[in-house]
């Protein structure tokens, strides 16, 4: 372990670092980071990222030095279940939405209980709690409260309540329920077998001793109920339109405007609607032909823009239970293999393996774990966190380097891993893999 620094260092660099965030966001939309209710958020240039990673780390890192080992233990235990409480009530309650809207406007205690049918008691303690998360503002000692940034986005953002209504319902459920899953079912890849599923079987009254096919999952398990699908789908959508999701990382990345290195046909598998193919084919004028694979209900009625028509189309596939037939000299995986243990993500790539020649390349734009650092505890919270709540969900993983070398040893001795490439500030990174045939 690196030798520490001193504690007054951290606050020097602090400083630093908040000065040069302060400086370089001068005029700027949200550049006084306030929290006030209709405020604008800060819209940060990519150049203010790395300060703004290290004040965020610098400060963790005080936090826990400056609480002690106790203390800092005691600062984790405590809230999580008090967060829950307070997240869940505000979910089930849809208090935000009950708070008005109106700048400054405020509302008594007894008045939001009446809104929001609870108890007045149970009201003020659980919005007090939330205050002192910083969710809403108190606007008179004990008496009414009003909103302030935060609480405003669960109330105005469409689809933020169905995010928070997602994370605690089903991971909360699942959360509690993880220990449980490790015990029934240690090491096991199924799906059927994850916490989330454990918790849903048993919310409903199903069996966790005798089920039949623990090979289905989460999406099998609410495919009919259509509000659940919807906040799910609501709360992906959310979560993927932040830039460090967009596709144009991964389009950017591929040396595809070589027309010696450019593909005249690829395949999308799991592709979904298209719309990966849509940005690839409108950049890389090279690519010919791309064809969607994914299950037959995705892609049912999904048709290609006007302008692509001619060059993008559709196929049914179920990437578990049948091998490719498609040949094309490129296949792009996005978001696929996280969703599946190894047993499963190796299925996938056998599958595939009766399609490729010794030309073929396979592009997955996904997660490699970086090895965990010293210096970068925050990005690694969200990073394993992220990974546990895969395994929690689906008992499926993020992987490291190392993580996506065995799993492509495991499924054929062939494969070679031949770049990874990182774009700065992307979620995901561009893995090119070799097939030695
Ligand atoms: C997380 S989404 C990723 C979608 C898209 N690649 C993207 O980046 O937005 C996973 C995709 O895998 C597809 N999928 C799940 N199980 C499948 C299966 N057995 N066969 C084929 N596709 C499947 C889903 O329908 C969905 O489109």
């Amino acid at each position: 372990m690196a030798s520490l620094r001193p504690i007054s260092e951290l606050g020097s660099l602090i400083q630093d670092h908040t000065r040069t965030i302060e400086d370089g966001m001068k005029g700027s939309p949200g550049g006084e980071f306030l929290t006030s209710f209709g405020s604008k958020p800060a819209q940060m240039p990519s150049s203010l990222a790395p300060p703004r990673a290290e004040l965020l780390e610098t400060l963790d890192e005080l936090r826990a030095r400056l609480l002690g080992p106790m203390g800092y233990l005691t600062s984790l235990a405590l809230p999580s279940p008090v967060i829950t409480i307070v997240l869940q009530t505000l979910y089930t309650y849809n208090i935000a939405s009950h708070v008005p809207l109106t700048p400054g406007a405020t509302i008594t205690y007894p008045d939001l209980a009446a809104r929001c049918g609870l108890p007045v008691d149970d009201t003020r303690r659980i919005m007090q709690a939330a205050i002192a998360f910083r969710i809403f503002e108190e606007a008179s000692p004990d008496t009414s409260v009003r909103h302030n940034a935060l609480s405003g986005i669960l109330a105005v953002i469409p689809g933020m309540n169905d995010v928070l209504g997602f994370l605690v319902e089903e991971h909360t459920a699942a959360a509690a329920k993880f220990v449980e899953s490790l015990r029934r079912w240690p090491g096991s890849g199924e799906p059927g077998h994850c916490a989330l599923m454990l918790a849903s079987r048993a919310e409903k009254g199903l069996s966790n001793d005798d089920f039949e096919d623990p090979s289905k999952g989460y999406f099998d398990f609410i495919a009919d109920d259509e509000k659940r699908v919807a906040r799910f789908r609501m709360a992906m959508g959310l979560a993927s339109n932040s830039p460090a999701y967009s596709w144009s990382y991964f389009v950017d990345s591929l040396p595809w405007a070589d027309s010696e290195q450019c593909p005249e046909t690829i395949a999308d598998i799991g592709g979904a609607g298209g719309e990966l193919c849509h940005a690839i084919l409108r950049k890389y004028p090279g690519v010919k032909k791309a064809t969607v694979l994914d299950l037959p209900e995705v892609i049912a009625g999904v048709k290609a823009p006007e302008d692509l028509e001619a060059r993008l189309d559709f196929a049914a596939y179920n990437f578990l239970a049948e091998t490719v037939t498609l040949k094309v000299d490129a296949y792009v995986f996005r978001h696929i293999f996280h969703d599946w243990s190894d047993q499963y993500a190796a299925k996938i790539l056998t599958n595939l393996v009766p399609a490729l020649k010794s030309s073929s390349r396979i592009w997955i734009a996904e997660v490699v774990l970086p090895d965990l650092s010293e210096s970068a505890h925050t990005r690694d919270q969200t990073q394993r966190g992220a990974d546990l709540i895969m395994k929690i969900g689906h008992n499926g993983k993020e992987r490291s380097k190392r993580g996506w070398e065995d799993l492509f040893a495991e499924a054929d001795k062939r494969f070679r891993i031949e770049s990874i490439v990182q774009p700065a500030g992307a979620h995901d990174a561009i893995i090119e893999v070799v097939f030695d045939a």
